[in-house]
């Protein structure tokens, strides 16, 4: 079937089929190594000002688990750090592995975490997310690495609730009075490059902004996440699993940090 996915039939080795973008110069996720880092004391602290009333939906697509804001105004907005200008907040969803030991997409001096929470918001100066996509300058995508460990972030448990409720591709559930921005950790420090959508349409016009520090989860937790399912509700058992792209070549890609 010609739908993309993450399997061997329709995997990240054959989405430039369909995808032409996918084999571009500035794809994502790519490999940080520290050595090739360069720090930037320009670079200012990013600054999230999130409406929880913006919270909509939580849904189950067959590839993610996706939260949906209304960002048909600057409600929910993401400034400073790389990016000019405010950004508005769209989605958020994850990827993760079949086993605590990897399940990242970006990949910090050889460490795959477990999982990797991307929230998405887009550059209003372009009209709207369709226009936005056209552009260099169009998205902004904060990434948030998860480890499993002994103190398990409780506010990751709001998400991890619903989960139950979207068991199967297509479903939704209503997610409302939810602020993302409690699943930030204490630290602010960010690597920032120029970079694409991990998944297709695999567009190059994405400033990435990935948060140095994770933050924990236990492993009950991403047991929960592992049992979601790609198969629609009365279809064989599919586990939603492995949803990451493999690490893109950096081709002279500077990748910026905001801390020594
Ligand atoms: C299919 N791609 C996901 C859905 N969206 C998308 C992207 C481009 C065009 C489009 O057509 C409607 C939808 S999205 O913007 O919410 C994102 S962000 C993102 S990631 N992993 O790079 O952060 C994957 C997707
Ligand atoms: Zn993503």
């Amino acid at each position: 079937q010609s739908v993309w996915g993450y399997d061997s039939d329709n995997g990240p080795e054959r989405w430039h089929e369909n995808y032409p973008m996918a084999k571009g110069d500035k794809q994502s996720p790519i490999e940080i190594n520290s050595k090739d880092v360069r720090h930037d004391s320009s670079l200012s602290s990013w600054h999230a000002s999130y409406d929880p009333g913006a919270a909509k939906t939580i849904l189950n697509n067959g590839r993610t688990c996706r939260v949906v804001f209304d960002d048909t105004f600057d409600r929910s907005v993401l400034r400073g750090g790389p990016l000019t200008g405010a950004y508005r907040l769209r989605q958020l969803h994850l990827h993760w592995g079949s086993s605590d030991d990897h399940g990242s997409e970006h990949v910090i001096d050889g460490v795959k975490y477990a999982a990797e929470l991307h929230m998405v918001h887009w550059n209003p100066k372009h009209g709207n997310f369709a226009g936005a996509l056209k552009q260099p300058d169009g998205v902004a995508v904060v990434g948030v690495f998860l480890k499993v460990g002994k103190t398990p972030k409780p506010e990751m448990k709001r998400i991890l609730e619903e989960i139950d409720n979207i068991k199967t591709k297509g479903k939704e559930a209503p997610f409302h009075h939810f602020d993302p921005s409690i699943l930030f950790p204490k630290s602010r420090d960010y690597w920032t490059y120029h970079g694409s959508f991990t998944t297709p349409p695999c567009e190059e016009c994405i400033t990435w902004i990935l948060l140095r520090e994770p933050i924990e989860v236990s492993s009950d937790q991403m047991a929960k996440l592992r049992s979601l399912s790609k198969n629609g509700e009365n279809e064989p058992v599919n586990p939603l699993v492995d949803n990451w792209r493999p690490t893109q070549p950096v081709k002279g890609r500077i990748v910026r940090a905001s801390f020594k």
